[in-house]
């Protein structure tokens, strides 16, 4: 069975979240379980594609409206990933450094949907299933199954997976002449609101969409900015498949970004050696409890919470507890957590912007690992900081409700908190410093936590099934 993912990111070639870990490793463990998976994503002028070699396979142009767009498809030559790469590159649209934020943006992403379809349209390079990731690649079911220029494609069966509902990727009627041509009464398949929406439209046209985790198909039918009543009445047609990581770039026994290895019998001294080399980088007392933060500084993952939360828990608690954060977006929650800094400097670490090698340390070195997420579809952070040793702080929400137990209940080795506010963040932080306080207890939490099986194993065989059904 061949599978083409279509995603915007991609790890290791371009990472901005979690979007390109799980492309990243999804299809490497279809592939060591049989099937073809490759991945199809746009050319970035990045690290990874300057180290690699590619061949260009297949060449051709595009309209986009008016506009005749070139394109090359490029694969890279050894599969070192383990599932083949193709990169779309545009000359002028789709040859950039960034993955997001270009004026231009929409043009780019539906560009790359539109070169997707000629290029199997044309090469003949059909798959059996066409798997599109979040809104970037939303048009594309519509576009298969309703553009006269695709009927060759109409019989392949689409999943979407949606690993964010809160961005829709949408845009006004004005651009409808950028589509291939469809029948008029055709485009309401494309429209949410008044407008032309990508995501709501890969909802309704695709044959499943999935969601990251089974929480998550439920909760976006009572919150997914305006899509609600969508996908309550599209529900039928969605299942939850929670995501898995990938082990073997996340293994504290091998991971090459961490000073000290270690596994389930060594976490103490392993914790405690990449603890020391965190906290000298950032001059902090390493004896401390070190709660950390990593991700989005955005509204979704509850960071705009984070001064407010660290302040009060250092004031009520004094010089007893470290914070690190790491991470980069909101301009007002940068500039909170830099004051923070000036004001507590012997117990906040702050660092502004991406470090995926600093990451690593950081779910290796800290105690605990601090999500107030108010939205979060999955979450993959709370699995590597598991998988790390390192106890998670979760609110009880989506994925995260999904993969975490509260240590106080049967079985359990997290804390998990109800609301998103300083109150219940700062009450985390309580249990949490409490905790540390009982090594012989936080042992024991960190060796059932790294007992713990989030590999894909078996949320690719959910996978399989799924395609499977379509298929036959
Ligand atoms: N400043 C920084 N420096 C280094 N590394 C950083 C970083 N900021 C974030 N990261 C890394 O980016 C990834 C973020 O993963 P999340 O699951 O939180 O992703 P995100 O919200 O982007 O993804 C969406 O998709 C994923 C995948 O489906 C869902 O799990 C999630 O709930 C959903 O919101 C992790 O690997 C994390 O370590």
């Amino acid at each position: 069975m061949r599978i083409f993912h279509l995603s915007a990111e991609c790890y290791p070639v371009a990472k901005v979240g979690g979007l390109a870990d799980v492309v990243g490793a999804l299809p490497k463990h279809q592939n060591q379980a049989g099937l073809q998976a490759a991945v199809v994503m746009p050319f970035y002028n990045r690290k990874f594609v300057h180290e690699s070699q590619f061949d260009i396979v297949f060449q051709g142009t595009s309209l986009l409206g008016t506009r005749r767009i070139y394109f090359e498809i490029l694969k890279e030559q050894s599969d070192k990933l383990g599932f083949e790469l193709y990169l779309i590159k545009i000359p002028g649209l789709l040859d950039r450094e960034n993955v997001y934020s270009y004026p231009d943006e929409r043009d780019q992403f539906l560009a790359f949907q539109l070169c997707f379809l000629d290029w199997i349209n044309w090469s003949g390079q059909k798959p059996d299933i066409v798997h599109c990731h979040d809104h970037h690649s939303g048009l594309i079911p519509f576009m298969m199954y309703h553009s006269a220029l695709y009927t060759s494609l109409a019989h392949i069966p689409t999943v979407f997976t949606i690993h964010n509902g809160q961005y829709h990727g949408a845009f006004g009627w004005d651009r409808l002449e950028l589509l291939p041509e469809v029948d008029f009464y055709k485009t309401g398949l494309l429209e949410w609101a008044g407008g032309i929406n990508p995501l709501a439209s890969a909802v309704k046209c695709c044959w499943k969409y999935t969601t990251v985790s089974p929480s998550y198909l439920y909760e976006l039918t009572k919150s997914s900015n305006g899509l609600e009543y969508l996908f309550y009445i599209e529900g039928q047609k969605g299942v939850g498949i929670l995501n898995g990581i990938d082990t073997e770039v996340w293994n504290p026994a091998t991971d090459p970004m961490l000073p000290s290895h270690y596994n389930a019998t060594t976490v103490t001294k392993g914790k405690a050696a990449n603890k020391a080399a965190l906290c000298q980088r950032f001059e902090i007392d390493k004896a401390k409890p070190l709660v950390a933060f990593i991700g989005r500084l955005v509204d979704e993952k509850g960071s705009d919470l984070l001064p407010a939360a660290i302040e009060r828990s250092i004031e009520e608690h004094g010089d007893t507890v470290n914070f690190l954060v790491l991470g980069t977006g909101d301009a007002e929650t940068e500039e909170g957590l830099k004051q923070l800094k000036e004001t507590y400097p012997a117990q906040c670490a702050i660092f502004i912007g991406y470090d995926e090698s600093l990451a690593h340390l950081v779910y290796a070195g800290s105690d605990f690992l601090l999500m107030p997420s108010r939205v979060e579809p999955c979450g993959l952070n709370q699995m590597y900081a598991m998988r790390y040793g390192t106890l998670p702080m979760v609110r009880s929400t989506g994925g995260l409700r999904d993969t975490v137990i509260d240590f106080g209940d049967e079985g359990g080795y997290g804390i998990r908190f109800d609301q998103v506010s300083v109150d219940d963040i700062c009450s985390s932080i309580n249990r949490a410093i409490d905790l540390y306080k009982d090594s012989r207890k936080l042992q024991t939490l960190r060796k059932r936590m790294m007992a713990l099986d989030f590999s894909w194993g078996r949320s690719a065989k959910e996978y399989t099934d799924l395609y499977q059904s379509l298929i036959s």
